[in-house]
């Protein structure tokens, strides 16, 4: 067996103690074999004046909108899609995939986070990406079949669920994969109800947007007369494992029902600012049993992937939208941004223990902004940046050591997305 020790930190438990404590890995299991003091492994990982925490889950993006971000700002969530961002999708070739998601993980090993959820196309360049980087990815082809015929529609949705039994546990099981909807008003009714089907008999859960404006809401209460979340449900919808972006617009009945049938929510505090879509009911959520991850949506919309600033956008977002300065706590959008993250894609990361894969991220706490110390969950919400990371490992391999790269070279992915962005704005 080989093994890594992060050695000489303070490390986040899982019921969110801190104490001084090395964490042994397995790096041919890719999981933490012991939490404890004065632990040795084969390689170390120095963590001396740093907070060692569970690597963080972006519950909901689309990695390679990296190369559309700044080329549309200040406009709402409609006008945005159809004015700017799906002109410019439509001109996207693999290679623009996989070097936009190629930028995409450098931004996230950069900032501490070791999995994510992605809606996108050229799924098979995704998946590189996601190998060549080295992190945990739910990835997905995204469905969308306004002004499209009956055939090119279910050849769509068709390729969402090839392209989810083709890469299910590719990447020596970092990839899952899911069906991807885009939306509950963007994909015809019939094919979303059959292809959520077969989705089921495939074995992989469904991911979609839902509830994120009223325009989204209204013509479902108008056609059906229901919610949103019931009308999704009759369609085979809210599986456990499935999970949805952005319930911005959803009421206490849709909050118990989601708490009933396990279904997930990601909030995108940042995404749904930047958009004005509105303020999700996240405290209400919580209170219902709702699980409740963190998602920073595309980096056209954010305009960045940093975890970090979801959990205080969300801490922020939360009060201003319950009325209420103790809503949506600095515990609550760490559990967000960790473990409850690993829930909704249905992984065993998340929590720092014996067991659970090892994907972490080493805060380095040597800062002003990160002084004094009095609670270190605090500065997690409130005051860490994903810039304060030190090293990130995912699945037992160092994947940024002393805020180096070790799988991808940073400046030729950066140089290669630069290429890639220019080109493809001009073509479009
Ligand atoms: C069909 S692949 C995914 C699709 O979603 C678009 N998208 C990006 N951000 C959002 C958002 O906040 N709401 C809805 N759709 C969004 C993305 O541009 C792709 O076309
Ligand atoms: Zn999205």
């Amino acid at each position: 067996m080989s093994t890594l020790c992060v050695s000489g930190g303070r490390v986040l438990l899982p019921d969110h103690d801190v104490v001084r404590a090395d964490v042994l890995v397995d790096r041919d299991e890719g999981t933490i074999l012991a939490v404890d003091e004065d632990l040795d492994g084969d390689e170390t990982l120095d963590a001396d004046g740093c907070l060692v925490l569970p690597g963080l889950v972006n519950a909901h993006t689309h990695a390679a909108m990296t190369l559309l971000r700044g080329i549309a700002d200040d406009k709402p969530l409609d006008a945005w899609l159809q004015e700017d961002i799906w002109p410019v999708e439509a001109a996207l070739t693999s290679e623009d995939v996989r070097a936009g998601t190629e930028l995409a993980a450098v931004e996230m090993i950069r900032s501490g986070t070791t999995a994510f959820a992605d809606m996108y196309f050229e799924v098979d360049a995704v998946v590189d990406a996601v190998e060549r980087a080295g992190l945990r990815a739910r990835v997905g082809h995204g469905v969308v079949t306004v002004g499209k015929d009956d055939d090119a529609a279910r050849e769509d949705a068709s390729e969402s669920i090839r392209a989810a039994e083709r890469f299910d546990g590719a990447a020596d099981g970092r990839v899952s994969t899911a069906f991807m909807p885009h939306s509950l008003t963007t994909v015809d009714p019939d094919v979303l109800r059959e292809y959520t089907a077969e989705a089921r008999e495939a074995g992989v859960p469904v991911h979609f947007h839902a509830n994120e404006t009223t325009d989204e809401v209204d013509p479902i209460l108008d056609e059906h007369d229901e919610r949103p979340l019931a009308w999704a449900r009759e369609q085979g919808l809210l599986e456990p494992e499935d999970f949805l972006a952005h319930g911005v617009h959803t009421d206490a009945s849709e909050h118990d029902l989601l708490a009933e049938t396990g279904a997930g929510v990601v909030h995108c505090p940042a995404s749904n600012m930047k958009l004005a879509s509105g303020m999700a009911p996240v405290q209400d959520m919580r209170e219902a049993g709702v699980t409740v991850a963190l998602g920073t949506d595309g980096a056209a919309s954010n305009n960045d992937l940093d975890v970090f600033d979801e959990m205080r956008d969300a801490a922020m977002l939360g009060k201003l939208a319950a009325d209420d300065a103790s809503a949506v706590p600095a515990d609550a959008v760490v559990e967000m941004a960790t473990q409850g993250g690993a829930d909704v894609l249905s992984i065993d990361s998340g929590r720092i223990e014996a067991g659970a894969n090892a994907d972490l991220a080493v805060l380095d706490l040597d800062a002003a902004h990160l002084t004094p110390q009095h609670d270190l969950v605090s500065h997690l919400a409130y005051a860490a940046t994903g810039s304060d990371v030190r090293h990130t490992v995912c699945d037992g391999q160092v994947l940024m050591r002393d805020r180096e790269l070790t799988t991808l070279d940073a400046a030729s992915v950066r140089e290669r997305a630069s290429e890639h962005a220019q080109a493809l704005v001009d073509r479009a």
